[in-house]
């Protein structure tokens, strides 16, 4: 009697970007990041881009406003380093109302999978994020009093190219030809108004910028330092979302923030205390231009909604997009800014802001194209998918993901099938 035969059909993972290698295996809601080969399909409709847009106009509306108004602040008469760097982080207890609305179990659809890891590693993870915010906060409150605009936006633009790296070694970020162009022209669009610096000093800095050549020396390797460690604190908290969280909803993304900025701002408060500034406070808001404490007041919690606006919409493109594209749409506010100082400081328009604008508009669509044509990839992919599910053989490659064996007893045929 002839034994039987086995089929095997050896499957390869190979051409199955869609499978989720984070652990889940499952179908589930996440919405990966495009650095993640295992994004998700069918995720990108229209309904996918109004919200990326909502949070590119958080995130557009908070690094416009929360610059120009630390400016004001120091050109008014604020000296207090640790209260503009407290205000980078205080305004997240406003993050509570979405967060209490927010309950467990409305979100518990979207979050499949408990976090990869426990809660002490999520809250030490979290702590760690928060110190490094923190510090990267002081050197941003710094190098935004001892630098000119135009030289400020230039050295930060270099947060882009930091992002570049850090995102292709701890994101695995892909690169290509469009994101590579959108990275360049952005950057150059921020090199242009160091070009245009001369209108912008005269008016728009405080008197930081003013001072000496040590003190700009100063600025400019604390914003290239700054623009560093933002850089790494994008690409961190990507992958915290990914892989120490492994959720990416609304409800995890202001647990996050919130508790990295309570840990910021105890930074801010331990430093105002360690330094004496507390003791200055009172007299430089009484001493406030425009109306004395109440415009102080005033001043500093527009900034603190700002940054908050600012960081909640970042983490927000991080955890739906990727880490690079959040700084992208953050380096596309920095030729805003100059524009805008237009109205508030008087500085003075040029041909220069114009084209430094158009072309991080140009730099910015350049990437936005490129999640259009891997829109159009994935969905082209999903066609073949369901193409192949016709077939029995490829129905099984696609119920089992990645690399299977189906043994499949056979009468003998004197053959064996390897497919
Ligand atoms: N370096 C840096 N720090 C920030 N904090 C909030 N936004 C930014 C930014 O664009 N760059």
């Amino acid at each position: 009697m002839a034994h039987a035969q086995e089929i095997q059909l050896q499957i390869t993972d190979e051409g199955f970007p869609e499978h989720d290698e984070s652990g889940g295996g499952d179908d589930n809601d996440i919405e990966w990041p495009e650095s993640a080969r295992t994004s998700s399909p069918n995720k990108r409709g229209v309904r996918w881009w109004m919200l990326v847009l909502v949070d590119m106009l958080i995130l557009l509306c908070g690094e416009a406003m929360a610059p120009l108004l630390t400016r004001l602040y120091y050109n008014s008469g604020g000296k207090s380093m640790w209260m503009a760097t407290l205000a980078q982080s205080a305004g997240s207890p406003l993050l509570l109302i979405p967060l209490l609305l927010l309950t467990p179990r409305a979100t518990a659809a979207e979050e499949p999978h408990r976090p990869a890891a426990t809660g002490k590693v999520v809250a030490a993870v979290c702590v760690g994020l928060g110190l490094l915010v923190g510090c990267e906060n002081l050197m941003y409150s710094y190098a935004m009093l001892y630098l000119p605009v135009s030289t400020f936006s230039l050295v930060s633009a270099t947060q882009l190219a930091f992002n570049a790296v850090t995102s292709r070694l701890i994101n695995g970020q892909r690169f290509t030809a469009l994101i590579l162009n959108s990275v360049v022209v952005l950057t150059f669009s921020a090199a242009l108004l160091a070009v245009d610096g001369g209108s912008d000093d005269a008016s728009g800095d405080g008197e930081g910028a003013s001072g000496n050549g040590k003190r700009r020396a100063l600025g400019f390797v604390l914003t290239l330092c700054a623009s560093a460690v933002y850089a790494l604190t994008l690409s961190l908290f990507e992958v915290t979302f990914e892989k120490v969280i492994r959720a990416r909803t609304l409800r995890w993304v202001l647990t996050v923030q919130v508790a990295t900025s309570a840990v910021a701002s105890w930074v801010s408060v331990a430093g105002m205390f360690a330094s004496g500034e507390w003791r200055t406070i009172r007299a430089e808001a009484a001493a406030f231009e425009h109306g004395g404490t109440a415009a102080y007041v005033a001043t500093v919690v527009g900034m603190a909604v700002g940054w908050q606006a600012a960081t909640v919409g970042a983490k927000r493109l991080v955890a739906r997009v990727s880490s690079l594209f959040a700084n992208v749409t953050g380096t596309l506010a920095l030729p805003l800014v100059p524009v805008f100082a237009v109205a508030m400081f008087g500085d003075r328009m040029t041909g220069i802001k114009v084209v430094a604008m158009l072309m991080a508009v140009w730099g910015f669509l350049s990437y936005v194209y490129e999640h259009h044509l891997e829109d159009r990839r994935r969905v082209a992919a999903q066609k073949g998918r369901r193409t192949a599910a016709a077939c029995s053989v490829c129905s099984v490659r696609l119920r089992t993901g990645h690399r299977a064996q189906v043994v499949v007893p056979a009468p003998d045929l004197g053959v064996t099938y390897q497919g």
